[in-house]
């Protein structure tokens, strides 16, 4: 394929322009992968982990990369080479996480579901902490840690009960959300919890919610947390860890969102952190990726009803769920050369009205076979896709100052199908 040789590019406008994405012409790449396929820029990524690691220099912190993002193994192991850990909620972000090259003392185990099972092999690794977040599996984590004769470390996650001032969908930190638990509980379990050999509770987490486009929040949440610390260091309990959690916003609205300046979100969590001399941790994830990626796509055909126009292209909701279930804004950019306005409903050819990228969207006039970028599709983008409509999950490709790699191909209808077989025998329970 050709390439342009070039920096580096997120702003989805400046990609539109010289339709190169991290030096990568759009149009050889759409030639050499069918469509629909994202493409991840790795100096994107890398700028964004630089912005956030010069930010917080001279912090003692780790940052925990939050593999739900986007979990590819080839992104996984782009963090790793740059040092950072993994925020994780499941075995299988933990096997990801650990096969890229993350090492288990980098990694934050977060989720109210834990099961015996998983906290069993998180322990086994070496897990470096685990974001507890119900009394019951607190003791859970006691039991095991002792079975197993080590000795865990936790952290308890706080439901600090705060409007992130988000998508109700993406919130976690209000009372009435599923996550943490209330300071006044939390309390509780350090007086109790003090002295166990095969558990050691001297963390506290709160992760109040994604996409925050304010500090506001932030500024409630972690006053909250911090306040409660030094409660309990002056009651004389030792805390060595706070995770902030992630929630970092991004823009999707090219020109209208306008997200919170890394630099004072680290001037923020300085400010209210100014005493304390533990190990800061940081869970971003669609920060860090968000929008360093695109969804590709063609359009099918442009579809006229009465007033209406639907341009069907075919990327569809299985592929990239966030309009879907959020009604999330992304930029959908035409790269052809016409200049002609239209307005159009943009769907997939998925079977559901709710497969939808955008209603009445005004962009230039298209045609069938024309390449459209989807932005922002970097992150909970390919991590929350599906094979509904029997759609095969799409390539990701990722880019490095004007070469390509397919980081995973497009799955095969052998590969969407395996698992699946016809009865063969019947069992009796
Ligand atoms: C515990 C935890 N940490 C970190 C994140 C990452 O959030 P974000 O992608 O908004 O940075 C999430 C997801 O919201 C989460 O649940
Ligand atoms: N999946 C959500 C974010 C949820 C974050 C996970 N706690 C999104 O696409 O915006």
């Amino acid at each position: 394929m050709s390439v342009v040789e070039g920096k580096a590019m997120t702003a989805i406008a400046d990609v539109a322009a010289s339709r190169t994405f991290d030096g990568v012409d759009l149009h050889a790449l759409a030639a050499a992968i069918q469509t629909p396929f994202y493409a991840y820029s790795a100096n994107a990524i890398r700028q964004r982990i630089a912005g956030l690691q010069t930010a917080f220099d001279g912090l003692d912190h780790r940052i925990c990369y939050a593999v739900k993002a986007n979990s590819n193994i080839a992104i996984l192991q782009l963090m790793a080479h740059q040092g950072i850990g993994a925020d994780i909620v499941s075995v299988g972000e933990l096997q990801r996480s650990l096969a890229a090259g993350i090492p288990a003392e980098r990694i934050v185990f977060s989720g109210v579901g834990k099961t015996r099972e998983e906290i069993g092999k998180a322990l086994a690794v070496g897990v470096w902490r685990f974001n507890v977040e119900s009394a019951d599996e607190l003791a859970l984590l006691e039991q095991v840690a002792k079975e197993q004769g080590a000795c865990a470390r936790a952290a308890v996650r706080i439901n600090p009960d705060v409007d992130a001032q988000t998508h109700a969908k993406i919130s976690t930190g209000k009372a009435e959300n599923k996550f943490g638990v209330s300071i006044d509980e939390a309390r509780r379990w350090f007086v109790q919890s003090s002295g166990s050999a095969h558990l050691r509770l001297d963390g506290l987490h709160a992760h109040i919610g994604s996409q925050i486009l304010s500090l506001e929040p932030f500024r409630r949440a972690l006053r909250r947390v911090e306040d409660f610390r030094r409660e309990l260091v002056e009651a004389g309990h030792e805390i060595r860890s706070v995770d902030i959690g992630g929630g970092l916003g991004v823009s999707y609205r090219a020109g209208l969102d306008r997200p919170v300046d890394v630099n004072e979100y680290a001037a923020l969590v300085r400010e209210i952190f100014a005493s304390f001399n533990g190990t800061l941790v940081l869970e971003p994830g669609r920060y860090l990726v968000g929008e360093a990626g695109i969804l590709l796509t063609r359009a099918i055909r442009v579809k006229s009803a009465g007033e209406r126009e639907f341009l069907v292209v075919d990327a569809a909701m299985n592929d990239l769920l966030r309009p879907s279930l959020y009604e999330a804004w992304h930029d959908i950019v035409p790269l052809h050369d016409r200049r002609e306005p239209a307005r159009y409903d943009v769907v997939g050819p998925v079977c559901e009205t709710g497969d939808t990228f955008a209603r009445d969207r005004a962009m230039t006039r298209c045609r069938a076979g024309d390449l459209l970028m989807i932005g922002g599709a970097g992150a909970y983008g390919s991590s929350m896709a599906s094979t509904y409509n029997s759609r095969p999950l799409t390539a990701e490709v990722l880019l490095d100052d004007g070469r390509y790699a397919v980081i995973r191909r497009r799955q095969s209808f052998a590969e969407m199908v395996a698992g699946e077989q016809l009865p063969q025998a019947w069992n009796e329970t």
